[in-house]
Formats: structure tokens, C-alpha cells, sequence
């Protein structure tokens, strides 16, 4: 099967299942990827207290993780929801926010990925760089270098866990530690609007939801999010109407633009 028509299935599989894709994620991004997860056919609940993750988990079918506004609290329901999730064999994605920016976010991060065993983490190449290499300094929640620039670093991540590492930025990277895959799609305008990247780790939850194909999954979701950020820009005057056009793009993907954007790489 050509890998386009994988791509259609795995987001047909979603549009048709409307898996429930449980957030423990940031105050900043809740709405914009609830939507998201809305628009690609999926079924978005944001849900962090400690009394209820547990619950939450045992109906859902992938869970993502995000820490971009931590918290004591929220780190122990991460970890409960984590632990939940990995004994009903769902997905878990993580999501390392600002990890190299501050000493805490980092001890979180690893702490996370040490107790909850995500299948996919996906960060900006600071992020991922700074989860190897505790030296390595984080501007806040944006990346400073570019996404090959972790590729090794990425490697060990992923082989030290046993799991997909994402690296997104201008190109995205994809590793199990051994395999690579890039991503090329997408336009500078993403990194203009909060939460693209959160976004993004939200889509890899509806993805690894429906497939059960990890490494392809990541791919798949990272194409998704390249090919509507282009859809997106090319309608789009600024940052304001990305933000609402990727929605749109998302809710209106088609086979066709698929076929249309994967047709060079076949
Ligand atoms: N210059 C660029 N050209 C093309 N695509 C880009 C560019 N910068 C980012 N993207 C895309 O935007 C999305 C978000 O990636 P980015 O690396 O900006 O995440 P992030 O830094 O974690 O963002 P945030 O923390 O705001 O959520 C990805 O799908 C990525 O491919
Ligand atoms: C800006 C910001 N600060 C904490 S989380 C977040 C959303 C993008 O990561
Ligand atoms: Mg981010």
C-alpha cells in the first residue's frame, strides 16, 4: 500500500472512531487543542484532577500529557493517569514544555517519562536536547536551535526509553533510536501562534489512538500538521487568522490534498 493511502486510512480510522483522546495539558493551549482534536475527528476531554485521572484514563483511548503549566499537583496526576494508562496498554504521549528553561520542568520531565513510559515524546529541539543533556539552557518554551541539531540527542532519548521521539521545528525528525524520518511540510507562520506544538502532540494522541503502528503513527500525525499548516498559510494574513484557518484545514483535509502534497515523495 502507498504510504499516502496509509496516512488516509489511519485519518479515516480516527474521523470514523472518534477515539477519546484524554488531556492532562496547559492552561494556554486547552481550548486551541480541544478544537484541534475536534476538527480532526477526534474526541477531546481535558481532564486533571487527582481524584478523577484515573476514571478518566480507564475510558479513553490515548492519553497525552503536556506539562507547559505546571504544577506540584498536576505532576502527581500526570503520574497517576501515566501509570493508569500504561497498565490498559493506551498510548501515552508526552509533551516536555519548557524543559531546559528551569531545573523544575526538567526533574519533571524526566520524572514523567521515568514513571508514565510514554510511546511517543514530542518536543522542539531545546526541549529534547535538554532531557539528554541537563546543561543544555531552554528560552522559555521556544527552541533557540534547530530541530537536526537534537537529532543524536533524540537517538538516545528514544532508545533510553524505549519509544518514538519527535523533534519539531522547520523539518521535523522522527526516531525509534534507530529508524529516521523527516518531515518537511509546514510553514514559519506555525511558529508564530501558541500552542502549535501542542497541538501537535495532541494530533500524535488521536493518531496513536488509531493505529497501533507507533513510529508510523508520529509520522503520519507530524504530515497532518505540516500539510494543514501549509493549507493554513496559504489562506491566512497573520498569526490571528493561522490560528482560525488551521481549524478549517484540519476539519476539511481531504484525500486529495493528500495525494496532492505526498505525490513528490512516493
Ligand atoms: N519554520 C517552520 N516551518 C515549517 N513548519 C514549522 C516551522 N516551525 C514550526 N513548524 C511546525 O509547527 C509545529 C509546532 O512546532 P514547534 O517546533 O514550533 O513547536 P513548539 O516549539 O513546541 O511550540 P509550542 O510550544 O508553541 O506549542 C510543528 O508541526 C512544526 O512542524
Ligand atoms: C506560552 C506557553 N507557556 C507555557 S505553556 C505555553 C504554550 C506553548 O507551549
Ligand atoms: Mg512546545
Amino acid at each position: 500500500m502507498k504510504m499516502s493511502n496509509k496516512l488516509i486510512e489511519n485519518l479515516s480510522a480516527i474521523r470514523e472512531q472518534a477515539p477519546l483522546v484524554h488531556n492532562i495539558t496547559n492552561f494556554v493551549v486547552m481550548n486551541t487543542t480541544a478544537n484541534a482534536l475536534l476538527a480532526i475527528g477526534a474526541s477531546p476531554v481535558m481532564a486533571h484532577a487527582l481524584h478523577e485521572v484515573k476514571d478518566m484514563v480507564n475510558i479513553a483511548s490515548a492519553l497525552v500529557i503536556n506539562m507547559g503549566t505546571l504544577s506540584e499537583e498536576w505532576v502527581e496526576s500526570m503520574i497517576v493517569a501515566g501509570e493508569k494508562a500504561r497498565e490498559r496498554k493506551i498510548p501515552v504521549v508526552f509533551d516536555p514544555v519548557g524543559a531546559g528553561a528551569t531545573p523544575y520542568r526538567t526533574s519533571s520531565a524526566l520524572r514523567i517519562i521515568e514513571t508514565c513510559k510514554p510511546n511517543i515524546i514530542r518536543g522542539n529541539a531545546s526541549e529534547i536536547m535538554a532531557l539528554v543533556d541537563q546543561t543544555m539552557l531552554t528560552k522559555g518554551v521556544d527552541s533557540s536551535v534547530a530541530a537536526d541539531v537534537a537529532l543524536e540527542s533524540a537517538k538516545i532519548l528514544a532508545s533510553g526509553n524505549n519509544c518514538v521521539v519527535v523533534i519539531s521545528g522547520e523539518i521535523d525528525f522522527i526516531t525509534d533510536g534507530i529508524k529516521v524520518e523527516s518531515v518537511g511540510f509546514g510553514d514559519q507562520l506555525m511558529a508564530r501562534v501558541t500552542g502549535m506544538g501542542c497541538t501537535a502532540t495532541a494530533v500524535l494522541g488521536a493518531f496513536a489512538a488509531t493505529n497501533p503502528n507507533t513510529f508510523q503513527a508520529a509520522v503520519f500525525g507530524m504530515m497532518v500538521m505540516g500539510i494543514t499548516g501549509e493549507c493554513a498559510a496559504s489562506k491566512s494574513i497573520g498569526p490571528g487568522s493561522m490560528q482560525m484557518h488551521f481549524i478549517d484545514c484540519l476539519y476539511s483535509l481531504s484525500e486529495i490534498e493528500i495525494e496532492k502534497a505526498t505525490c513528490i515523495l512516493q
